[in-house]
């Protein structure tokens, strides 16, 4: 039987087609990994049929220099994986050696991990699912195990398709989804604004018509009331705020005349964007001084800009406060309008210190100045409730709540997602989740047309991990296109974080896989497909991932990756009148026979194919190995983290751990897995996420609220605060502590989850 990874020996000296080609570790890389990756043939254990006659095959077995007993540096250096003589060599010295069999598969991980639910879960004998469409392999039949049997055998890897926990049955929700139309039925000129500021719309802009959040919100804010607006996302609430702002300017001002429209935002990303539409709009009107503030930037070229002076001021929190602390020149005395965009988000416990005190320092210049104008303030978001003012303790005089569905006062709590979204889930088995995702991209950008993907991962570590890995096994191949994967986290320098932002929403294919640092707002164009791969706790926040695509009345889908356990997610989204449709995951590994390997004949083949390349990538490279625990690692800090009332959906107990590991590629027991390399090897700085901690949650919970920042036994943070430090929107400019700062993070983990930006 070939299992697609065999090597024959006797029949020709080169390894054959299936044997996935590894690169050979050069000296340079094998000086910088210190622990070279050799490839050996094992004891024939099997025959292979060749012309008839049977012949003995090898099976290439990978191992880490330093497992192997009785090899001199010198020797393994020798070692590649496309050298067959070093691998006949190999194989000799082999008989007079045995080399270890690998002690512990993932699949034996319940002994390391938590107490898991699957603990006693038995290879599945038939799915439970009644409809065809549900019918999975996941417990593999009598065939399907033969063609995988052989990895099983090896013990070199365990295979994906046994151990797995029952794919449970989701019973379907009435879920009576709210609509929104996005188009009104009226054009710009209907509105009393400027004739220069509609040529500039209609003509320079192309806009025909006003979207129904436009024409719901400008008449209201050019009557100088104050606002809170709430429409799906994609819908132009940009513009239903920027141009009231732009019309109420006279041509008094200049830029000396100080900062007449304030407009706060969460991300810089979102600052850029919000930017560039202002000078659109005000292409016409010269002499007023858009500007922006954001994290990232030099400080003393931003003081320069203020010191010119500015009539539009776009900003993150973050940044505004450390300017109004330290730059004189910035005068907020004459403000006229203040907006918040996704003003739900500015205003959670993340951010409500920030805006709370820019708003009293905005008084205080106001009293200064003695300014007796009224301000407008201006409130906005796709999950805006009402309410939400109330929080940083900003006055607004009888605003007008403009909600654009019709539904009563009951469904308050209702969210609306664009109508030309189609929204998918899929349940994936742990084990399976980094083959089906890999399968996803495949299908999507060689096979389908659907090519730009934009990726949701849970920490910055996992993002950097997948990125990596994707780039080197994915991107390339010489016989199909090639794929360009982007990233866009927190942590990127901002100069990256532009290129990259710019560059993907330019772009007709990619993937870009990010933090939820891209998550609100940015209007990234045509997206064909948003993916989850890890889920958000809240329904806002889905909607909003959800809504960088399908924006203002084009087609769009998102599928969102739940392991068995957090199904329940799929009812608290019905809840909120978001209706979700299984997808069988069964229908996306199924194309990697197409996409990744066309001589691999099953679905189970194709799928180990490719998780063994993973597996192999992260072993070959100790930065990509190195980079795999640090991504694992964060993910069960951050999932350890999330605040008590999401834990009846995502709890942390019933992670199965060894599972988990193997969807980040990794071969080691979670025990040994930690952000400090392979246990015993490196035991410098961080200390191991332990057993002991991972299987008493006491101690679990103190960890977590240590890596937060805080002392387990005095406080622990509560959802609002966990959420915000394990959030991505904080501009990261909260400078003055952050300096101060001088407690070393006990991993990367904790780092970003007390200074995401
Ligand atoms: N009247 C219009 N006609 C056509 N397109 C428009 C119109 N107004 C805005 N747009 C386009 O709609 C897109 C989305 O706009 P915008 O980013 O303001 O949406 P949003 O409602 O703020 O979304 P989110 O809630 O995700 O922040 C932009 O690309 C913009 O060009």
């Amino acid at each position: 039987m070939d299992n697609g990874f065999t090597l024959n020996l006797t029949d020709s000296s080169k390894p054959t087609q299936n044997v996935p080609k590894a690169k050979p570790i050069s000296q340079q890389e094998y000086v910088k990994d210190k622990l070279p990756l050799v490839s050996f043939a094992s004891k024939p254990r099997q025959t292979v049929k060749s012309d008839g006659v049977k012949k003995p095959a090898f099976l290439v077995v990978r191992k880490k220099a330093s497992l192997l007993q009785k090899k001199t540096l010198s020797e393994v250096k020798n070692f590649s994986s496309t050298n067959p003589q070093s691998i006949s060599k190999a194989a000799d010295q082999q008989s007079s050696h045995k080399t270890e069999p690998q002690k512990t598969t993932p699949d034996d991980a319940g002994k390391f991990g938590a107490e898991s639910n699957f603990k006693a879960v038995k290879p599945k004998k038939a799915t439970k699912k009644s409809s065809s469409n549900r019918k999975s392999n996941w417990a593999v039949s009598d065939q399907s195990k033969s063609s995988t049997a052989g990895y099983n055998n090896t013990g070199i890897i365990s295979s994906l398709f046994f151990k797995n926990p029952e794919i449970p049955e989701v019973t379907k929700d009435h879920v009576e989804a709210t609509e929104e139309n996005v188009f009104s039925s009226q054009s710009f000129s209907a509105l009393k604004i400027h004739k220069y500021l509609i040529t500039t719309l209609e003509k320079d802009l192309n806009l025909k018509q006003m979207t129904e959040a436009q024409s719901r919100t400008i008449p209201i804010l050019l009557d100088k009331k104050d606002a809170l607006v709430k429409s799906q996302t994609g819908s132009g609430k940009t513009l239903a705020y920027a141009i009231p702002i732009v019309e109420s300017i006279t041509p008094k001002i200049d830029r000396t005349s100080g900062v007449f429209a304030l407009v706060i935002v969460p991300t810089r990303e979102l600052v850029l964007q919000t930017y560039t539409w202002f000078t659109k709009i005000l292409k016409a009107f010269t002499w007023v001084v858009p500007g922006y503030l954001i994290g990232g930037e030099k400080k003393k070229s931003e003081k320069a800009r203020i010191r010119k002076g500015m009539n539009i001021l776009i900003s993150t929190p973050g940044r505004l406060l450390d300017h109004l602390s330290s730059t004189r020149n910035l005068n907020l005395g004459r403000l006229h309008w203040l907006v918040m965009d996704e003003a739900d988000r500015l205003l959670d416990m993340g951010y409500e210190k920030d805006v709370a005190r820019i708003l009293s320092i905005v008084q205080e210049h106001f009293v200064k100045e003695g300014c007796i104008g009224r301000r407008q303030n201006v409130m906005v978001s796709a999950t805006l409730s009402k309410g939400v003012e109330k929080l940083a303790g900003l006055t607004l005089t009888d605003p007008e709540y403009i909600k654009l569905s019709e539904d009563d006062s009951e469904n308050q709590d209702q969210l609306v997602t664009p109508t030309n979204l189609k929204q998918w889930y899929i349940i994936v088995p742990p084990k399976l989740r980094l083959a089906t995702l890999a399968a996803f991209i495949l299908w999507k950008c060689t096979i389908s047309t659907e090519k730009k993907v934009l990726i949701f991962m849970t920490t910055q570590d996992s993002v950097d991990y997948h990125a990596e890995l994707f780039n080197r096994v994915l991107a390339k191949r010489e016989d199909r296109t090639s794929i360009s994967f982007y990233k866009l986290h927190g942590s990127m320098p901002q100069k990256d974080r532009t290129a990259i932002f710019k560059e993907f929403r330019d772009t007709d294919s990619g993937v870009l896989l990010c933090t939820d640092v891209a998550a609100r707002g940015l209007d990234l164009s045509a997206i064909d497909w948003i993916v989850q791969y890890n889920p958000p706790v809240t329904a806002e926040e889905y909607v909003h991932r959800v809504g960088r695509t399908a924006r203002v009345g084009k087609c769009g889908q998102a599928i969102i990756f739940l392991a068995p356990p957090e199904t329940d997610f799929v009812h608290r989204l019905a809840n909120r009148g978001i209706s979700v449709v299984e997808k069988n995951p069964d229908a996306i590994l199924k194309t990697l026979t197409n996409s990744w390997s066309k001589t691999t004949q099953t679905m189970e083949q194709a799928a180990t194919s490719i998780q063994l390349c993973f597996e192999e990538c992260v072993i070959e490279s100790y930065n990509v190995y190195e980079m795999a625990t640090k991504g694992y690692v964060s993910f069960v800090r951050s999932y350890a983290a999330l605040p008590k009332d999401v834990r009846d959906v995502f709890n942390f107990q019933s992670l199965h751990l060894g599972h988990y590991a193997k969807s980040f590629a990794l071969r080691d027991p979670p025990a040994q897995i930690n952000t400090n390399g392979r246990m015993g090897q490196r035991n410098d700085r961080i200390q191991p996420f332990n057993t002991a901690r991972q299987r008493n949650p006491a101690l679990l919970k103190r960890a977590a609220a240590q890596a937060l920042g805080s002392e387990g036994t005095q406080h622990q943070p509560n959802f609002y605060e966990r959420q915000a430090m394990l959030s991505e929107y904080s501009s990261g400019l909260d400078p003055a502590p952050a300096k101060k700062m001088k407690v070393r993070p006990t991993s990367a983990a904790a780092l970003e989850m007390r200074n995401p930006c």
